[in-house]
């Protein structure tokens, strides 16, 4: 299969909240990745060429998925899922066995892709010996930023991660979440129109954690479209326009959390109503007839429902368990989360 995405293969290195829909479906998708395969030896050494088929690890096994311009997407997967290995792809810092990647509706070259594309890998990535500033001023110049234009990023760089008091100290001196400020400020010096960003959030406390999130939201008001690597639900749920879903290597589900919740579980809520007194083995017609789906098993102190309005149905339930006879002790709610339809989707939890 051909691939598209000119940038380096040879193993050099190449440097919202809710949108804008009328952006996404007239343009074509800032990244379009189709069939993206990539494998690697297992462990144990190199195996002979007949035998190399069968014994490679799959990290990519026929990816395909769009970032739609404008938008936040969520790359969701466990440990191992290829998360990475996706992004060093892209960024062409790993050259897939087969596959293609576009960028803007284009084949990439190099150069574009170096202009286009902004990555912050998850590794912290900066000079701990040199101020914020000196790394600003350094990751500019390998953007190909000079002069006025240079200096007026750092400034804003400064501004944008809240760190303009603290410009002329040493990055060694920094805690984690200041590093990763400055890691992600440094991945968009150059103002790119794409950004990737692995686990932007990994090894932070929450305060750090909404602070990126923060910034990144300020990136997407200007319409850069970001792909961003976790394996945090509440982030991709809640932080993201549509989600990715992988796991050991293959996409299992792609949406919006809604259309995921559609696709899989559906949006009920599961309700459990705990009860003063054991379930009877018969007088029970009043929860029979109240028009949800309940579990009533005799001889257990609780009911279990799916209910569809939740204003409407846990008014009615309550109403039918009293009629039926019964005290309500405790009510328990649950919706439909990501962690739901995760475990729906592929058997296991994402923390496995
Ligand atoms: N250079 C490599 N050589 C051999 N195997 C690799 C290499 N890079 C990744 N892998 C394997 O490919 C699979 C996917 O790895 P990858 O780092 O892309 O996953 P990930 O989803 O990013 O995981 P994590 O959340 O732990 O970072 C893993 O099984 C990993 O061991």
């Amino acid at each position: 299969m051909k691939f598209t995405l000119g940038v380096p293969f040879s193993g050099d290195v190449l440097p919202h909240q809710h949108l804008r829909t009328a952006l996404i479906s007239t343009t074509p998708p800032a990244v379009l990745v189709k069939e993206l395969r990539k494998s690697y030896a297992r462990e144990g050494g190199v195996l002979p060429f007949w035998n190399r088929g069968s014994q490679r690890h799959m990290a990519l096994d026929g990816v395909s998925f769009e970032l739609r311009q404008g938008e936040r997407l969520a790359y969701l997967g466990p440990n191992g899922a290829g998360k990475t290995t996706m992004i060093r792809c892209l960024s062409g810092r790993t050259r897939p066995d087969s596959g293609t990647i576009e960028l803007m509706g284009q084949p990439v070259d190099r150069s574009s892709a170096r202009d286009t594309l902004g990555l912050v890998p998850q590794e912290i990535a900066l000079y701990g010996d040199l101020t914020t500033r000196e790394n600003l001023f350094a990751f500019g110049r390998f953007h190909g930023l000079r002069g006025s234009n240079l200096a007026k990023r750092v400034e804003w760089a400064l501004q944008w991660t809240g760190l303009a008091d603290r410009g002329d100290d040493l990055v060694s001196t920094f805690s984690g979440g200041m590093k990763r400020r400055i890691n992600l400020a440094c991945g968009v010096l150059h103002q790119p129109e794409v950004l990737l960003l692995d686990e932007p959030s990994v090894g932070v406390d929450p305060q750090s954690r909404q602070r990126i999130f923060t910034m990144l939201d300020q990136l997407s008001e200007r319409g850069t479209s970001i792909l961003l690597t976790t394996h945090h639900l509440d982030e991709a749920e809640t932080q993201c326009d549509r989600i990715v879903i992988v796991d050991r290597g293959r996409v299992v589900a792609t949406g919006t959390f809604d259309e995921l919740l559609r696709q899989t579980i559906g949006r009920d809520r599961s309700v459990t109503v705990r009860l003063d007194r054991v379930l009877r083995g018969e007088g029970n017609e009043p929860l029979a007839t109240c028009g949800l789906t309940l579990a009533v098993k005799p001889g257990e102190r609780s009911i279990s429902a799916k209910v569809p309005e939740i204003a409407v149905g846990l008014p009615r339930l309550i109403d039918a368990v009293g009629a039926a006879g019964y005290g309500v002790v405790d009510v328990d709610v649950q919706s439909p989360s990501l962690h739901h339809v995760f475990l729906h989707l592929t058997g296991h939890e994402l923390r496995d």
